[in-house]
C-alpha cells in the first residue's frame, strides 16, 4: 500500500486527478471504476479541467460506477446517475455508451447485478477502481458485515449510511433501503485501485482500514490484501495514523 497524505483537500484532488491522468496516458482505453460522494467531486473537477486543458482525453475510457441506490432513477436528484453526469460525464469527451452505471430502475435488481458484473468481465476486468470510505468503513455499498461480500449484488443499506448520506437528502426517511453496488470480489479484481478519504469524520474509518486487522466488521480493510493500492488522504483523515514513517507527506 503506498499512502500519500497531503496538506489539504484541494491537494488530495490533484494527486489522485494525476493518478488518473497516469493510468490513462498509459493506457487510452483504460476500464475504470469510479466513485460518488462528496470527496470525489474536487477529482471530478481536476480531471475536467485536463480535459479542457487537452492534457486528457476520455475519448476510449470505458467507466463503470460503484454503486447506485435501488429506486432512484436517471432523472432523481440523488441518484448517482445524475451525479456523475452532472459533476464529470457531461463536460468531457467520454463516449456515452461507454459508461456503465447499475439501473436503479431495474425490474430485479439481483439480476441487474449479475449483468453488471457480466460486462464488467466482458470488458475485461477494471484496470483501475476509485473508491471512497465511508465513516463505517464502506467501501462502494459494502457494508460492515460478518463475511466480505463476493461480485456484484442488491446490499441492505446500514443505518449509519442511511444516516451520513441523508444530509443530500430532505430527511433520512428518504434515503433508499438498499442499493446496487459491486462487490468486494469485484473491487479485489481490479489491477489498481485507489482509496480517497478527507476530514476528521473519516480519521477512525482510516485507522482501522489501514492499520487495524484485516476484518469484514471494517470493508475497507481488506485493501491491505491487494498488490497495487494507492491511499490518498489530506491531513485530517489521516490525523489517527501511528506508522508515519511509512507514509508519503506530500
Ligand atoms: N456509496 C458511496 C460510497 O461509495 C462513498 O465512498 C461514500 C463516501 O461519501 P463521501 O465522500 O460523501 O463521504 O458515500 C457513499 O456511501
Amino acid at each position: 500500500m503506498e499512502v500519500y497524505i497531503a496538506n489539504d483537500y484541494t491537494e488530495l484532488c490533484k494527486i489522485a486527478s494525476k493518478n488518473i491522468l497516469n493510468v490513462i496516458k498509459s493506457k487510452p482505453n483504460a476500464i475504470l471504476g469510479l466513485p460518488t460522494g462528496g470527496t470525489s467531486i474536487g477529482m471530478y473537477k481536476e480531471l475536467v479541467k485536463m480535459y479542457k486543458e487537452g492534457i486528457l482525453s476520455f475519448s476510449k475510457v470505458t467507466t463503470f460506477n460503484l454503486d447506485e441506490y435501488e429506486g432512484l432513477g436517471k432523472e432523481d436528484a440523488n441518484s448517482y446517475y445524475k451525479f456523475m453526469y452532472d459533476n464529470f460525464f457531461k463536460h468531457v469527451d467520454i463516449k456515452y455508451d461507454n459508461i456503465n452505471i447499475p439501473d436503479g430502475l431495474a425490474s430485479d435488481s439481483n439480476k441487474e447485478c449479475e449483468e453488471y458484473e457480466m460486462k464488467i468481465r466482458k470488458a475485461g476486468g477494471m484496470d483501475l477502481v476509485v473508491l471512497g470510505i465511508g465513516e463505517n468503513g464502506h467501501i462502494g455499498f459494502n457494508e460492515p458485515s460478518d463475511f466480505f461480500s463476493g461480485f456484484s449484488y442488491r446490499v441492505k443499506l446500514h443505518e449509519d449510511t442511511i444516516r451520513a448520506n441523508s444530509r443530500f437528502f430532505n430527511s433520512a426517511d428518504e434515503v433508499p433501503k438498499y442499493a446496487l453496488t459491486m462487490g468486494i470480489r469485484t473491487i479485489m479484481l481490479s489491477k489498481k485501485i485507489m482509496l480517497l478519504a478527507s476530514g476528521e469524520n473519516k480519521a477512525k474509518a482510516i485507522k482501522s482500514a489501514i492499520e487495524g486487522v484485516i476484518t469484514p466488521s471494517i470493508p475497507a480493510s481488506i485493501l491491505q490484501l491487494h498488490r497495487d493500492v494507492t491511499v490518498v488522504l489530506d491531513k485530517k483523515s489521516a490525523s489517527l495514523l501511528s506508522w508515519s514513517d511509512s507514509y508519503k507527506i506530500v
